[in-house]
């Protein structure tokens, strides 16, 4: 227990200044409609939360419309809920899933990453960064309910969930594909899909850059149960009751027995992982690839 309660005060003194200041804006969060029975839910503009308290669950419904890429206000008012959702003994257990239709995910925000300079881009890795560790090693039950495409940063923070459904749709699939907009996947994320896949499948999937259509993504591990699509939410609901009836203290401590070698890494070379990630932003080479990725997605729409 001591080690668990470590864990907490440790990522909670990580909480960023940004996350403070938003915390403390009047009107960015706040309590809304949670029933008579006490207990609170909170929304933000791009997370919706909808509390079961009975259950001691909430699903999380990410909602940056078009694609739910990770940008720095929708990661900050991700880890908000986060943290309230895990500072409500009500919760045991949460369910991320997306509010926009057909993506689960679009990764990290390109435009945070592009043209900007380089005090922005250290502050936006801190906050990647942030936004692994907190889902990482959650002491809630995180299940994560993927209901469309899911690339690289998608993917990332779905494989920092204890538990993945996928819905069985030939357009969705999910993968660190960072090689394929020509940049590399930094060590954490590597660690997170080694753990979850294995050294030898996580080698071929990060060098080709294999985004996983439902059947392959089962097959290789890295989700674990696919379902029609209009079971995702159900699926996700029954397998939640069942890490649930884990005791919790046990299940909390084993995953951070399981999780916290992998998050040390991170914790102990944070400051140089954002050095190399600005550095690297940095570079004419990376700036025009990422610009002309951008530009190809806009052009795609004719
Ligand atoms: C030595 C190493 C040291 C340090 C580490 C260094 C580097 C690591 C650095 C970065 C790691 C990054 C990981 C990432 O997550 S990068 C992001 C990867 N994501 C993708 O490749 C997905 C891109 N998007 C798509 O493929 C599609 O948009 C889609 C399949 C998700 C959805 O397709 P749609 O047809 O439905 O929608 P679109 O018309 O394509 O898009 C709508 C709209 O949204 C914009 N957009 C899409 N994705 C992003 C994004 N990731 N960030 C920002 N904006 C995005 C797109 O441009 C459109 O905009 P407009 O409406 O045209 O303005």
């Amino acid at each position: 227990m001591a080690l668990a309660v470590g864990m907490r005060v440790l990522t909670r003194a990580l909480l960023r200044p940004w996350a403070r200041g938003l915390r403390a804006a009047p009107g960015r969060t706040g309590p809304a409609a949670g029933g008579g029975d006490g207990v609170r839910c909170f929304r933000s503009p791009r997370v919706l939360v909808e509390p079961d308290p009975a259950a001691g669950v909430a699903v999380v419904k990410m909602r940056n419309p078009p694609v739910n890429s990770l940008s720095l206000e929708f990661l900050t008012e991700l880890l908000i809920s986060l943290e309230k959702l895990e500072n409500d003994k009500t919760f045991h257990g949460i369910i991320i899933t997306s509010d926009c239709p057909g993506i689960f995910s679009a990764g990290l925000d390109l435009t945070e990453m592009c043209g900007r300079d380089p005090e922005h881009y250290a502050e936006y890795w801190k906050a990647v960064q942030e936004m692994w560790l907190r889902f990482y090693l959650s002491n809630l039950v995180v299940i994560a309910a993927i209901n469309g495409i899911s690339p690289a940063g998608g993917c990332l923070l779905s494989l920092t969930c204890d538990y993945r459904v996928l819905a069985n749709n030939p357009k969705y699939a999910i993968g660190l594909n960072e090689t394929l907009l020509g940049i590399v996947a930094p060590f954490w994320f590597k660690d997170t899909l080694v753990n979850t896949i294995g050294h030898r499948s996580a080698e071929r999937a990060l060098q080709l850059g294999l985004l996983f259509p439902p059947a392959e993504a089962l097959r290789v591990g890295v989700v674990d149960q696919v379902v029609p699509e209009d079971q995702v939410q159900s699926t996700a609901r029954s397998v939640m009751a069942q890490w649930l009836d884990i005791p919790d203290h046990a299940r909390q401590l084993t995953k951070i027995l399981m999780r916290k070698p992998t998050a040390d890494r991170l914790l102990t070379e944070r400051d140089a992982d954002i050095e190399n990630f600005v550095r690297f932003i940095c570079k004419d080479s990376i700036q025009k690839s990422l610009h002309a990725y951008l530009e190809k997605l806009k052009q795609k729409k004719g």
